[in-house]
């Protein structure tokens, strides 16, 4: 029988190494290891790549992935509690898990990593969400990973795929889709949790796209973006007027009406509008 064969139940996992849920670190725990491995399975093809797993938690996803064949996991979990339960996976994988006790948000995990990279997460929405808008605005494209699965409350998965024209639709969406492509793979209901949230949950997977769609600075696009949705039910020569004293003639030579709104604007209008900015 192999270390992996002895591992644990999570539930038993949670039970003895005393770690109660805590809301103030967003913890709702997968424990079902037949669900964490079928997300990892929509991670894609694993075995020839190192993944970045963001908050393993007790590790439930971890399982999943290395089950899956990935070839090395880097964990970041910011909860001290949970390293205990992490080491005992990275035991029954010797050399496969590297745990890091930290914040994922000041940690640079490439010097870790091995490319092909692949990132998969269950976080709390905040931090899934500044991570998410990171991955997808480096300076430079193609960035560091190739693939992106991530949980996220149904709502905030909605506005990652959403199209124009729709309430969900804004910074997320644009950004996602400018340098990506973005689906809804799984739909996950609040009792796959433990204990359930109040929310139901999606997860979502994004392949970098070789080539951003449309060229763009990604600093410029993400500012205008921002600026145009923060007043969202504004015409953009009203919710853009801040970001130069020409904003209409800008506006009109990337073929966006003045008094549009920008739930009407596509994202090859708004990478129009940014490259303005550029010259
Ligand atoms: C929703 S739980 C998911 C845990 C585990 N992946 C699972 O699916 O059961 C989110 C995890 O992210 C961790 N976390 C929260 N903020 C974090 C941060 N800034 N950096 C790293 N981990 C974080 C929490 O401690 C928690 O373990």
């Amino acid at each position: 029988m192999s270390a992996i064969d002895n591992l644990p139940s999570l539930s038993k996992v949670i039970a003895s190494h005393g770690l109660s849920a805590r809301k103030s670190l967003g913890q709702n725990f997968l424990l079902d290891l037949n669900l964490t491995a079928k997300i990892a399975r929509r991670a894609g093809e694993l075995s020839d790549c190192d993944i970045l797993e963001i908050g393993p938690g007790p590790g439930g996803l971890t399982r999943g992935l290395l089950a899956e064949g990935a070839r090395k996991v880097l964990a970041i979990e910011k909860d001290e509690r949970c390293m205990p339960a992490l080491a005992e996976i990275a035991a029954a994988y010797p050399g496969q898990l590297e745990v890091i006790n930290g914040d994922a948000l000041e940690i640079d995990p490439l010097s870790h990593l091995t490319p092909p990279i692949r990132i998969a997460a269950n976080l709390p929405y905040n931090v899934g969400t500044e991570l998410l808008v990171r991955w997808l605005t480096p300076k430079q494209w193609p960035p560091f990973w190739e693939s992106l699965t991530l949980m996220f409350q149904r709502e905030v998965a909605e506005r990652i795929i959403a199209a124009p024209g729709s309430k969900a639709y804004g910074r997320l969406a644009l950004l996602a889709q400018w340098r990506a492509d973005a689906k809804i793979v799984m739909h996950l209901p609040p009792e796959a949790f433990s204990p359930p949230p109040k929310v139901h949950s999606a997860v979502v997977h994004l392949t970098a796209l070789p080539e951003p769609r449309y060229p763009a600075d990604a600093a410029i696009l993400s500012r205008i973006v921002a600026a145009a949705f923060n007043q969202r039910r504004k015409m953009l020569r009203g919710s853009l007027k801040s970001q130069a004293p020409d904003i209409e003639d800008r506006l009109l030579s990337a073929g966006i009406k003045p008094t549009e709104r920008a739930e009407q604007v596509s994202l090859e209008q708004f990478c129009a509008l940014a490259r303005t900015f550029e010259k």
